[in-house]
């Protein structure tokens, strides 16, 4: 029975030629005419040839076929399951052409020599030198050439991606290393806080007990005495990090008064977790630095290396390793099983994802662009694997992307056993009842090792009591604590064993995939969200323990940040995700078409640029406008859904920010601000709207300049807003030269995300002389100008 995936290649595939053309000779760049008469068939009359080799070729001389077919313009499909796995060559793209069908006679197995003959005698094509390459894998030039990418027949072998990524992950954790000491080495602070991994001049405003047995300190800025709120300086501090606090005067290079990992961070307020109070220090004017995070390299490190090993290519994920390198065609089941949805809103394109999902064997991707419910479409997977019986790992690079699924999960379930392993500062609070803690706390063994620790201490007491000469009875006591110490270590670890071997879903970061609580364990399938921005070799941490796999991102969105350039450009920026897409493209890949946030002209670039046209606006958004908004008494003509504000004749230029090397652009974050202004009097609310901008020295002075009118309204960095969304959106370009230069911007992905946070409004405020010297903010540029107002930066902030 051929499976859905073969009989949709089967089905789409267009035949080329009757005859396979022999290969043009080198040194002859075009062919000449008579070279092509000679060998051009005639398709009026050509015969269709189809041959259809046994399940006995092997998975690599099936992908050696599959190269050459694509090579030559050959169709070629593949049939049947597993082992039983059928190819097909055929050689006509004449519907009319009558069809001669040459079967090959079962046989256990065909050497890569019969495999020749057969391609010699029924194609004309010597596939020798194919079959000869050392490592012939199954290069997938079609999905390349799908990819609009120069088709190179290569792909990339475990073998390469590990002892590539080795030394490009040393190199960027070399990078971070020799940032954060470089940021603390700083004679002058100013300069380390000016490059964001350093906050001056901190108060501490409270401590509180919280977080299972944690103390988190709240620290605001000192500026203003502490009467007032104050934003902190633009940083590069996110939650998760690992920072340490010191006096903010004196030598920095002292040891530390405290070091924890960041829990929250709000424009002025920054709340660290620490394991351990400071008897004292805190009380001072502190400097908080972050710190390289050596825990999540050594265990990427770790990752790569064993990925690279002996077990690995023993394990559950063997012959999904095969797959995801090359070396094996991915497989689906022919006959998916029916599923309801437990969502009944899931639309055509989510259904499609998780049908094609349920049905791998090895890998599916879920490609979601902007607002199209891609976590939609991974939660109701979880949901119908986990009623098949099926234990899920779910994972995503980010502890906030993995709390909103475990939020997903149980409020969609609240039945289902969901447990979330990762440290609790670094949990959000609606989630901490499903944390791998709270479930252990809940359990029978958990109580028997509290009792174990009652009785701990009070042997400890009566230790205390006993006199020098009761010997006996210390020595009876001693042994007993010892027990009862022993006792109390096991409860606990066969709590956290039960908890985890119970659980049905069990959600991680994927670098939390590597705990020590979760390395014996398997499970039937990985679903890792958010697959685009995660690094390849942290993808692998949590796939190792699985037969199976769906990824869900987006990889014309942010890729991973890299802080090493070198490294970025040789190749860690390359996701799993994006490699996959490359590889095998829609045959693996369903993408989701229905957007549920943006006005349709907000989309509509986006789709156009980056998507093939291929988006739609959910009627519940195509039309929304902000003037549909309470309270909002703004009509179509004072703000249309598009606005280009335009700075370009009006003497407002770029800077280089004072110490440090990011820009900003004055005369822009007055206008941008002033057009916040305009949307606030007309009723909009300030949560409502976001600014957004590349560059964290203009993210810095636009919060400076703002008015505390506009103090609940979000000013950050691209970055800052992946994944999220507001009404408004205001675009700060900053650029503005007579070079025309725009570093960074040109990034596809970059603009694509600052554009598609908008659900009903978004302007442009930039020079549009500077930026349209490149050709894709050119069209952006162009696409305001054709579909929405026009404004003069003069008109918002006259002289
Ligand atoms: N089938 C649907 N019907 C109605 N609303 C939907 C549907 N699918 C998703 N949504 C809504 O669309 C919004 C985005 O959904 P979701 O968070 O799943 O998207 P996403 O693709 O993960 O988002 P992002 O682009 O931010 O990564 C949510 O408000 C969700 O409720």
């Amino acid at each position: 029975m051929p499976s859905e995936h073969a009989k949709r290649k089967a089905t789409k595939k267009p035949q080329k030629s009757s005859k396979a053309v022999p290969k043009t000779p080198k040194n002859v760049s075009k062919p000449d005419q008579a070279f092509v008469n000679q060998s051009a068939p005639d398709l009026s009359t050509a015969v269709t040839t189809q041959v259809e080799f046994p399940s006995a070729v092997s998975a690599r001389q099936r992908a050696v076929l599959h190269d050459i077919a694509s090579h030559h313009g050959l169709s070629h499909t593949s049939a049947g399951d597993d082992d039983e796995r059928r190819i097909t060559l055929g050689s006509s793209s004449s519907s009319k052409a009558p069809t001669e069908r040459v079967n090959i006679a079962k046989c256990e197995a065909l050497s890569d020599e019969a495999i020749c003959d057969l391609l010699r005698e029924h194609f004309n094509i010597d596939g020798s030198s194919d079959f000869a390459a050392p490592h012939a894998k199954p290069a997938a030039p079609k999905a390349c050439i799908q990819n609009g990418r120069k088709a190179s027949g290569k792909l990339l072998s475990l073998e390469d991606f590990v002892s590539r990524t080795l030394p490009l992950l040393e190199m960027e954790h070399e990078a971070e290393v020799a940032q954060a000491q470089e940021s603390i080495a700083q004679r002058r602070p100013e300069v380390a806080q000016a490059r964001g991994r350093a906050l001056l001049n901190l108060r501490l405003r409270d401590a509180e007990g919280g977080l299972l047995g944690r103390t988190l300190l709240a620290l605001v800025s000192n500026k203003g005495g502490g009467t007032i709120s104050v934003p902190l300086p633009a940083h590069k501090v996110s939650p998760h990090d690992v920072v340490e606090l010191r006096p903010s005067k004196g030598d920095a290079s002292l040891p530390a008064i405290a070091s924890g990992v960041v829990h929250r961070v709000r424009d002025d307020c920054i709340t660290v977790a620490v394991e351990d109070m400071p008897d004292e220090g805190l009380e001072q004017p502190l400097r908080l630095d972050k710190l390289a995070n050596e825990v999540t390299y050594r265990r990427l490190k770790e990752t790569l290396e064993s990925l690279g090993g002996a077990v690995a290519q023993a394990g559950p994920a063997a012959t999904l390793m095969d797959v995801l390198f090359g070396c094996a065609a991915p497989r689906f089941v022919g006959n998916a099983p029916a599923w309801t949805p437990v969502n009944a809103r899931l639309d055509g394109s989510q259904r499609a994802a998780v049908s094609r999902a349920l049905a791998a064997k090895d890998v599916a991707l879920i490609h979601g662009p902007p607002g199209t419910g891609k976590t939609t479409a991974v939660v109701e997977l979880i949901l119908q694997e986990a009623a098949r019986g099926n234990r899920v790992l779910a994972a995503s690079a980010s502890n906030i992307a993995v709390d909103n699924l475990v939020e997903r999960l149980i409020t969609a379930n609240p039945k289902l056993m969901v447990v979330r392993v990762g440290h609790p500062a670094r949990l959000l609070p609606q989630v901490l009842g499903a944390s791998l803690e709270a479930h252990v706390y809940a359990s029978d063994n958990s109580a028997l090792a509290r009792d174990c620790r009652r009785d701990i201490k009070s042997a400890n007491a009566k230790l205390l009591k006993l006199g020098r000469k009761d010997y006996a009875e210390r020595r009876s006591l001693r042994g007993e604590l010892r027990a009862l110490q022993k006792e109390e270590r096991q409860r606990q670890q066969r709590a956290v064993d039960e908890v985890l071997k119970k659980a049905a879903v069990v959600c991680a970061t994927l670098s939390g995939a590597l705990m020590r609580e979760l390395r014996p364990l398997r499970f039937d399938l990985a679903v890792i969200d958010e697959a685009a921005q995660a690094l390849e070799a942290a993808s692998w941490s949590a796939l190792l323990k699985v037969p199976r796999a769906v990824l869900a991102g987006d990889h014309l969105q942010l890729p991973p940040t890299v802080i090493s350039e070198v490294a970025a450009r040789k190749g860690l920026s390359e996701t799993l995700f994006e490699r996959l897409q490359g590889m095998y493209g829609d045959d693996i890949s369903e993408m989701l078409t229905v957007q549920y946030r943006m006005h349709a002209r907000i989309m509509q670039w986006s789709s156009d640029e980056l998507y093939g046209g291929r988006l739609t606006a959910h009627a519940s958004v195509a039309e929304h406008t902000l003037a549909d908004l309470k309270g909002v008494s703004l009509d179509g003509d004072d703000i249309s859904v598009l606005t280009l504000i335009d700075t370009a004749g009006c003497g407002m230029e770029e800077a280089v920010e004072e110490d440090g090397d990011s820009k900003r652009n004055e005369g822009e974050a007055k206008v941008t601000l002033a057009h916040a202004q305009r949307l606030v009097s007309g009723g909009v609310r300030p949560e409502d709207i976001g600014i957004i901008t590349p560059y964290n020295a203009q993210v810095h002075l636009l919060k400076e300049l703002r008015p505390s009118a506009l103090s609940a309204m979000e000013i950050s960095s691209v970055d800052g807003f992946q994944g999220r969304e507001k009404e408004a959106i205001i675009i700060s370009m900053v650029r503005s030269n007579d070079a025309k230069q725009v570093g960074f911007l040109s990034d596809r992905r970059r603009m694509n995300v600052a554009v598609t946070r908008a659900r009903r409004h978004c302007a442009l405020v930039c020079d549009s002389e500077t930026v349209s010297g490149d050709e894709f903010l050119g069209r952006l540029v162009q696409y305001f100008e054709q579909h929405g107002a026009y404004l003069s930066a003069a008109e918002l902030v006259p002289d």
